[in-house]
């Protein structure tokens, strides 16, 4: 029988079979942060039973953290509910022996960033967070996904999950991006394409030579955001780029071999030829131009070059049009915008800054526009230092500053003020994600580096001949 990727991971790891739907998983990675794992540590609290295996757990600060550039020292939260969450991280993690990324750790960053920087990521694991964008570790041939809070305390304490099983769906794009396109238009193109409910309840496996052809860091952002379609899972299988990324990663952080699938076993990690999916889409890679969104849902989305849709009257397009300040039928282009993020789990890895970084070259931050850089961990942020992509940046006017999720979600210090537009390279542009009555809209770190620049958004192909 012809089994997907998808089938093989849940079947290696099936430890009983519940059902038809649903079966008990076993996790061979769990990651934590200290929004979404509290009430699970006090539930094993009182429930007198300990971690199963504390090194198949690691911790990370990386929501409520401030990113101020001088953070350093013992209050680094001044926020006296947030220091809280950090506090009892600190303490849960020590009382049961768990690896902790800590406020002041060099290596501090957001979860999504540094499990995979740190070696802790290997393909054919099944890997396991509090947290929606766990997708991302598809992009290295590891089933992840988000788990609830009920659900961390019974990975804690057994190291597995009852877990239903997810339909399949293969989404193949083939072709060369064009000059100017990155994967996070095709990332907003493919959700645009189906929608944010289109991927709602399965499985997605990504191929085709476009996939092929991307950097494993480029495939975290694609997997990353498929959860912005609905998906449970994004998988891309192990190849040759996969292996040189985790020949770097691995060595250096954890032991290779523990966990996960033996190297000369990644071959039989990818869908059997003839393998059924319940539902397959094929796209091409030539028709993705950069792609910004318009409205309150990641899925609202438009080529630059297109027009902003045309909603009717009460439906919920005029609701975000309202929201967002904007009318049908008019272009995104010259939109002016009050703010800039380049960070979060989508876009701070060092391919991301480099590209940014690129764009901006010796121009400046329009006057006027705040921006900002935050990179995604200690490490990415060294890396960007040593690199003068750091230089770059500060000589044009962003803001330099320390990793965390920071405006991503505005559970920190850094927030949109009401009515504040920002060019955002985030995954998320629900009402208020990034402040009460902000505006958000999603776009690659080239356009937001561009926007940054000319002070509104613009077409970063057009960027060059301007500005180059
Ligand atoms: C705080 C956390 C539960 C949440 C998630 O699950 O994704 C956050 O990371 C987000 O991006 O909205
Ligand atoms: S960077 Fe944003 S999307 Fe990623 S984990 Fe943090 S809040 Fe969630």
């Amino acid at each position: 029988m012809q089994r997907t990727l998808y089938r093989k991971l849940v079947d290696s790891h099936t430890v009983a079979t519940i059902d038809a739907q649903h079966i008990l998983l076993y996790a061979d990675f769990h990651i934590m942060n200290e929004y979404t794992s509290p009430q699970a540590f006090t539930g094993l609290k009182d429930k007198g039973r300990p971690v199963l295996r504390p090194s198949q757990h690691m911790a990370v600060v990386s929501h409520i953290i401030p990113s101020d550039p001088d953070r350093v020292g013992e209050r680094v939260i001044n926020d006296p509910s947030s220091s809280l969450l950090a506090i009892n991280l600190r303490r849960n993690c020590e009382q049961f022996g768990i690896r902790l990324f800590d406020t002041n750790d060099p290596d501090q960053g957001i979860e999504h960033i540094i499990a995979p920087e740190r070696g802790y990521v290997r393909p054919g694991m099944v890997i396991l967070c509090g947290d929606s964008h766990t997708t991302t570790y598809g992009a290295l041939g590891a089933l992840g996904f988000g788990i609830g809070t009920s659900e961390v305390e019974h990975v804690l304490a057994t190291q597995t999950l009852v877990y239903r099983i997810a339909g399949s769906m293969r989404i193949r794009i083939d072709g060369a991006l064009p000059p100017g396109v990155s994967v996070k238009d095709l990332t907003l193109y493919v959700i645009a394409t189906i929608g944010a409910q289109g991927a709602r309840g399965f499985a997605v496996e990504f191929c085709g030579s476009t996939i092929d052809a991307l950097s494993v860091e480029a495939r975290m952002t694609l997997c990353n955001m498929a959860v912005e379609a609905g998906a449970r899972a994004a998988l891309i299988a192990p190849d040759e780029t996969t292996r040189h990324y985790i020949a770097e990663h691995v060595a250096s952080a954890v032991d290779a071999e523990r966990g996960g699938v033996p190297q000369a076993a990644w071959d039989d990690l990818r869908s059997d030829d003839g393998a059924v999916f319940d539902v397959e889409h094929s796209l091409l890679a030539s028709d993705v131009a950069p792609f910004v969104t318009w409205g309150t849902s990641p899925d609202q989305g438009i080529p630059i070059t297109g027009l902003i849709p045309s909603a009717e009257e009460g439906d919920s397009a005029t609701r975000a049009l309202n929201y967002m300040g904007l009318k049908g039928g008019d272009s995104l282009c010259g939109t002016p915008i009050d703010r800039v993020f380049i960070g979060s789990c989508t876009n701070s890895r060092i391919e991301d800054l480099r590209a940014a970084a690129a764009i901006v070259g010796s121009n400046k931050v329009a006057p006027g526009v705040r921006a900002m850089v935050v990179p995604g961990s200690g490490a990415v942020r060294r890396q960007a230092e040593e690199e003068g992509l750091a230089k770059v940046f500060i000589d044009a006017g962003f803001e330099w500053r320390q990793p965390g999720c920071s405006m991503c979600l505005a559970m920190n210090n850094d927030i949109l003020e009401p009515g504040e537009r920002c060019a955002s390279t985030t995954n998320r542009n629900f009402e208020g994600r990034q402040g009460r009555e902000g505006r958000t809209h999603l776009m690659s770190p080239q356009m937001a580096a561009a926007a940054a620049i000319v002070g509104a958004i613009c077409d970063v192909r057009n960027f060059g001949e301007q500005h180059g």
